[in-house]
């Protein structure tokens, strides 16, 4: 996996940040988590519950939560925000629905949606960017995170 963040100033940058992994069960959260701390694709099983680790990149700590997307622990993902930094969206079912290849030379625009709606996040406090990554390999992984941690 790369190595980035050359910026000095983060030399001395020993906080933590909390990081966390949600999408559905299966999409590859726990595989992305060891892809960071390890850099190496690991067996890995269905969780209901959570994996954490501390990961340092550059000098930059992290204590990445690795959260079961299990449907019936889902309710329970809210228990993890508390003074969460980064939330990492994995989806593997949108990268199912557009896998097609009458879709090839398409673009790809994602719409947070309900914006009106006044419980759902807006793109005003939620930075956010889309990846494109696959998790057994490491690519696009380190790319994004670059870019959210230039926002922390
Ligand atoms: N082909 C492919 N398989 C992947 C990728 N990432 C993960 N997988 C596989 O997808 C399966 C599920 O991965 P996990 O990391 O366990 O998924 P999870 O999101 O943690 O699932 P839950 O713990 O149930 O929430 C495993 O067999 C992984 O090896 C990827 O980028 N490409
Ligand atoms: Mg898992």
């Amino acid at each position: 996996m790369r190595i980035f963040f050359p910026r000095t100033w983060r030399l001395f940058d020993h906080q933590e940040h909390k990081v966390i992994i949600v999408g559905l069960d299966n999409a590859g959260k726990t595989t992305i988590l060891y892809q960071f701390s390890m850099n190496e694709v690991v067996h890995t099983s269905p969780i209901i519950g959570s994996n954490v680790e501390e990961i340092v990149i550059n000098n930059t700590h992290f204590l990445m939560w690795d959260i079961g997307g299990q449907e019936s622990f889902r309710s329970s993902w809210n228990t993890y925000y508390t003074n969460t930094e980064l939330i990492i969206v994995v989806d593997k079912e949108l990268y199912k629905t557009l896998a097609h290849e009458d879709l090839r030379k398409a673009g790809l625009l994602s719409f947070v949606n309900k914006r009106d709606v006044k419980e759902c996040m807006t793109s005003g406090n939620l930075p956010w960017h889309i990846q494109a990554c696959c998790a057994l390999t490491g690519k696009g992984l380190c790319q994004r995170l670059e870019w959210a941690m230039s926002r922390l």
